[in-house]
């Protein structure tokens, strides 16, 4: 491989980077970027390994000696700060991110979004290590404008709506709300990373994600994740699809989201690894302002789409109306519209998504139903045991 440079025509250096939640639907797609076009190395650590496998099996590879894989709970395992000791830089993925948790689990998503990842935090800034640590959009929760009457002019202003991470409030609903535990203790570990960087000069990065989307994201439940599980939007919308019945919109699927291609997205935390000097110090929203729909048109979208992949007709009725407190629980609230402002990445790193929600959606969709057809059918056909 010819040698590399930055954005700044500095050669880089070849690191080693201890990933953490390697094995996740990011981690997968990150692992495999670095692999396939970088000498860096990786020590992959997470609870499980299927989405890596590929990359872990095959020791005729080229990458084989560059990544190794660390099966270690981060909740208790003093395994932990000897790898941090040995990277250049850690990466921290791992959390408790599907909504259907944040009302359900609390506790599990308060622990693993901001008690599990103090020590990573820690150990970092005493060992002088740089860190890249996943926060998400959901720091920002409700827009301003959402609290303005329905048909009021200033809902149209974007001062009202796009988040900026500069200047954006962190608008969240009340305790009882317990969906914003997950947000809450997101924005608290920012605040920890913050104040590391500033008191104990802590080399820090953090990313805001806005809805990356793509293959190998969550699971099909009964086929591979549990079948009363409720993973994020697209694998519902997917699972739905596979099965030939409505895609259930949560409270008529009136919010608005952004989505970005998993493999858009990943290029920027490419950027942001090899460019410490423009990514040190900076929070950046990541994600696609372009690909704005609501989640009623992203289900009309998606059904567009598989039936044009899959060769199947469309339901004539593809969608049907959940109420949130059936179809989450109680303690279920939501995010009205997540636009992010562009302007930080794009001066810092120059970077920009390319590709389009339909695009994405038919790549991403074609994956789906190449994977989980034939295994969906089989469990749909297995019969419902009886006591
Ligand atoms: N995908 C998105 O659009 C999105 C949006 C906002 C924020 N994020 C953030 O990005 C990060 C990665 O998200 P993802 O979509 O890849 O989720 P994911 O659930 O696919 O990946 C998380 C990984 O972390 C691992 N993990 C969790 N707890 C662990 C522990 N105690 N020890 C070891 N490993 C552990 C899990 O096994 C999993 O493989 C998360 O921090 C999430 O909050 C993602
Ligand atoms: O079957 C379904 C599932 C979901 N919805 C609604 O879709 C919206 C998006 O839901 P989802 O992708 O599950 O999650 P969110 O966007 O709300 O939150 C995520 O954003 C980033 C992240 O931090 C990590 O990925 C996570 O918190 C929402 O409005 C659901 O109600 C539906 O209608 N039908």
């Amino acid at each position: 491989m010819a040698s590399r440079v930055d954005l700044d025509g500095n050669s880089i250096k070849t690191l080693t980077i201890c990933m953490i939640g390697a094995g996740g639907f990011i981690g997968s797609h990150l692992c495999e970027k670095l692999l396939e076009e970088t000498l860096h190395k990786i020590l992959a650590v997470d609870v499980y390994n299927d989405k890596i496998k590929h990359l872990l099996e095959n020791s005729n590879q080229l990458w084989a000696d560059r990544i190794q894989f660390h099966r270690i709970n981060i909740k208790h395992d003093s395994r932990l700060e000897g790898l941090i000791k040995m990277a250049d830089l850690t990466i921290n993925l791992a959390a408790i991110c599907t909504p259907a948790d944040y009302n359900t689990r609390p506790l599990d998503t308060i622990y693993s979004n901001f008690i599990d990842a103090l020590p990573v935090v820690k150990y970092c800034s005493e060992n002088n290590k740089r860190l890249i640590h996943f926060s998400t959009c959901e720091v920002y929760g409700k827009t301003i404008g959402s609290f303005l009457p329905k048909d009021h002019p200033l809902r149209q202003d974007p001062e009202f709506y796009v988040l900026n991470e500069e200047t954006s409030p962190c608008i969240f609903g009340s305790i009882e709300k317990q969906r914003w535990s997950y947000a809450c203790a997101k924005q608290l570990i920012e605040r920890l990373i913050y104040a590391e960087g500033a008191e104990n000069g802590l080399e820090f990065t953090i990313v805001r994600p806005f809805n990356w989307i793509g293959p190998r994201m969550d699971f099909i439940p009964g086929v591979d994740g549990p079948s009363e599980g409720v993973p994020r939007v697209l694998a519902c919308f997917s699972n739905n699809l596979l099965r030939g019945e409505p895609l259930k919109l949560v409270d008529g699927g009136q919010s608005q989201r952004t989505f970005v291609y998993i493999k858009d997205a990943i290029e920027a935390v490419h950027l942001m690894i090899e460019n410490p000097a423009r990514a040190n110090g900076h929070i950046f929203n990541v994600g696609n302002p372009n690909n704005e729909v609501t989640v009623k048109q992203l289900a009309e979208m998606m059904s567009e789409v598989y039936a044009k992949v899959s060769g199947e007709t469309a339901l004539e009725v593809p969608t049907v109306d959940v109420s949130s407190k059936e179809f989450y629980g109680e303690g279920y609230d939501d995010s009205d519209k997540r636009i992010p402002d562009m302007t930080i990445i794009n001066r810092q790193l120059g970077w920009n998504p390319k590709t389009s929600l339909w695009d994405l959606l038919e790549s991403t969709l074609t994956y789906q139903h190449r994977t989980y057809a034939e295994a969906v059918k089989k469990a749909i056909a297995k019969p419902v045991a009886t006591s």
